[in-house]
């Protein structure tokens, strides 16, 4: 189990939880790409918000958008016009200095080819966005991370030595060791087979349910959608529909229903 911290020890997170607090909200995102006639609009005036301390999963047909949304949504692409807010934060406002710091201090990231540097060790790894960010782990924080995601006895060893379910976990402890805002992340079980996949999800859940994180997981798997709190459904670049508490069938139905009419 993931052990409980408060919420307001998190860095730049405020005392105490409110739970209908949006910890990240798009106003009338439109992102565009491309000029002229060829332009393809990839998210068309797109105005939703994730709550804080809540498990979303963002679902679609293929060029519906999600990837789109979840980089505009975690400030690594710039909408074309429109408005993301991180944690109160207006991303737009950033220079690309603060915006690059931004995202290592309060936005945590986990992507399907796990992204992990393979010269460094599990612990550097996992303690890469605190060191790059000037501050350092306490040990005892970085062991109950490592502990709580299954790497106790690994921290040595380097990526390549490592299963992908081990790599995962190692980016998902990466992700939690600053305590951010949001952690998004890209169909984070795409590379594993089905069991690993389970772990790695319940991993998210716990991360949510026990440390309040936020999380917003883009997928293609109804089954892996099925363990969130809330599925949004885009398409062609719209938010079509939103399901909560959802389940397999109603997600398969949602989903061929957008095939349909998509
Ligand atoms: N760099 C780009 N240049 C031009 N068009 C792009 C670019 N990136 C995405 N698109 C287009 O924007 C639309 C949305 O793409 P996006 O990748 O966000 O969809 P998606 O739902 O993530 O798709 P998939 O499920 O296939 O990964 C698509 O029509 C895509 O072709």
């Amino acid at each position: 189990m993931l052990g409980a911290r408060s919420r307001g020890t998190s860095p730049g997170a405020p005392i105490g939880i409110d739970s209908t607090r949006s910890a990240v909200r798009l106003t009338q995102v439109t992102r565009t790409y491309g000029r002229g006639p060829s332009a393809v609009v990839a998210l068309d005036q797109v105005s939703t918000g994730i709550t804080a301390g809540t498990f979303t999963a963002v679902m679609g047909p293929s060029g519906s958008g999600k990837s789109t949304f979840l980089h505009c949504a975690a400030g690594l692409d710039q909408p074309t016009s429109g408005v993301v807010q991180l944690g109160g934060q207006n991303l737009g406002d950033l220079g690309e200095r603060q915006l690059t710091e931004f995202r290592r201090t309060r936005i945590g990231f986990v992507f399907q080819a796990f992204n992990l540097l393979p010269s460094l060790t599990v612990e550097q790894n996992i303690t890469l966005p605190l060191r790059l960010a000037g501050t350092r782990a306490e040990k005892g924080a970085l062991q109950g991370i490592a502990t709580s995601v299954g790497l106790a006895g690994l921290l040595d060893r380097r990526p390549a030595e490592l299963s992908g379910g081990q790599q995962q976990r190692v980016a998902i402890a990466r992700a939690l060791i600053t305590r951010p805002e949001v952690i998004f992340a890209d169909e984070p079980t795409g590379a594993l087979d089905p069991d690993t996949a389970e772990e790695i999800l319940a991993l998210l859940r716990q991360a949510v349910t026990d440390l309040h994180q936020t999380v917003v997981m883009v997928t293609h798997d109804p089954a892996a959608a099925q363990r969130t709190d809330r599925v949004l459904f885009l398409a062609a670049g719209r938010v079509a529909d939103s399901v909560d508490a959802p389940s397999v069938a109603r997600i398969k139905s949602v989903m061929s229903e957008l095939r349909r009419r998509y």
